[in-house]
């Protein structure tokens, strides 16, 4: 091959060049969370500890894990209540001496953590009180903004340590929204299939294996995941983990977030606070499901067999908020091109939100 191939396939190489980064260990499991003080010692992560933690899960782990650190670190705890900008920078401020950082708790303190740790440069555990979010592993952090929502760059924890025992405690909500979260991969990956043929966009066959798979055995298992038990929270659990990996693989959350995601975040503007992540995920999946022409009948009962919603109601909304969020979905992140952003007319927003109701 002559000099200016070699370049060629140079640039095409450089151009391809991703920095992957994946927890280090993974502990999922009955009690685990009595492993943290030796995960901190096996990683080395130095003496002071700071703890994020939510107002709830404080008390269903965070005074636990602040009690089995107290033997060999100096332990502070932060309540974070809200994901803002602010937030971040006060509890940034406040982790400032730490040598290293815990998540403990739900989507929101986790991703507050994981922005805290980065900007510190600081490793972070993760430690999930419940199954609900694909959050836990991945490298990206959602922060809401005044234009909808931001997914922001960040490192993965450098441990995750998810407790089957505490996540199987957890309201049977938490886990059917997880669920939901990870069946929305479906219509995530046809997003960014179509955005690879209208736009170019690069793709990723690994990201998208691993996502779709992930997917499939919540689908095959949808009849089986049953709340309160370890077993459950374990499937769960290692599908999110997986699903956290392809968005590490991707560089991206590409994998696990198109237009069902744009269509959360813009809920969450309209009618913030009426339902989970996940949840609101899982019924934008039904919708753009419909739209790829793809089976969104399947789509809906495998989120009716592990209990989570499928229509506004659901979601304890009105239909025309449902159809507000389809219709302005796409000025959120409008570099991320979905089905949504194929001009849907508000006529047709409001027969497929009728049509989510049908039997
Ligand atoms: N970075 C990423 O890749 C991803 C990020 N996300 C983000 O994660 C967030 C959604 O996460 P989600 O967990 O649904 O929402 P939250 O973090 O808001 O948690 C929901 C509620 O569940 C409570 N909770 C958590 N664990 C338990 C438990 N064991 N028992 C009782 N209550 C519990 C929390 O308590 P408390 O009040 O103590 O917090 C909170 O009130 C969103 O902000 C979303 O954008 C979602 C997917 C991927
Ligand atoms: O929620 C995610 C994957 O489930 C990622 O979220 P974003 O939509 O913020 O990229
Ligand atoms: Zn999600």
């Amino acid at each position: 091959m002559g000099g200016e191939g070699i370049k060629v396939l140079r640039e095409k190489v450089f151009d391809k060049s991703r920095w992957m980064q994946f927890p280090r260990d993974v502990l999922i499991g009955h009690e685990v969370i009595d492993e943290i003080p030796s995960v901190c010692r096996d990683l080395h992560l130095g003496t002071r500890a700071f703890l994020i933690t939510g107002e709830h899960t404080m008390s269903i782990a965070g005074e636990r894990i602040a009690e089995l650190l107290n033997e060999t670190c100096d332990v502070r705890c932060h309540i974070a209540t809200a994901i803002s900008p602010d937030e971040i920078a006060r509890t940034e401020n406040a982790a400032e001496d730490a040598d290293f950082i815990l998540g403990i708790g739900g989507g929101r303190v986790i991703d507050i953590a994981k922005i805290v740790s980065y900007n510190l440069d600081r490793q972070f555990i993760s430690v999930p009180t419940a199954a609900a979010h694909d959050g836990v592993a991945s490298a990206r952090a959602t922060v809401p903004t005044a234009g909808g929502s931001t997914s922001m760059e960040a490192h993965p924890p450098i441990a995750v340590v998810a407790d089957t025992g505490i996540i199987a405690a957890a309201p049977r909500r938490l886990l059917a929204s997880g669920c939901a979260d990870i069946i929305s991969n479906y219509t995530a990956i046809l997003d960014w299939e179509l955005a690879h043929r209208m736009r170019g966009e690069p793709i990723s066959e690994y990201a998208i294996a691993l996502s779709r798979m992930t997917a499939e055995i919540i689908v095959k298992n949808a009849g089986d995941i049953s709340a309160h038990t370890e077993e459950s929270a374990w499937m769960v659990m290692k599908a999110l983990v997986s699903s956290g990996v392809a968005m590490s693989i991707a560089g991206s959350s590409r994998p696990a977030s198109g237009g069902e995601h744009k269509f959360s975040h813009a809920l969450d503007r309209i009618a913030p606070g009426r339902s989970l992540h996940g949840e609101q995920c899982g019924v934008g999946s039904i919708v753009t499901m419909y739209l790829h022409g793809g089976d969104w009948r399947g789509l809906r009962d495998s989120l009716r067999r592990i209990g989570a919603p499928t229509t506004p109601a659901g979601l304890g909304i009105e239909d025309e908020q449902a159809v507000e969020a389809l219709l302005s979905a796409r000025t959120i992140r409008p570099e991320r091109f979905t089905i949504l952003d194929m001009g849907l007319s508000r006529q047709s927003a409001e027969k497929i939100i009728r049509m989510l109701y049908e039997e």
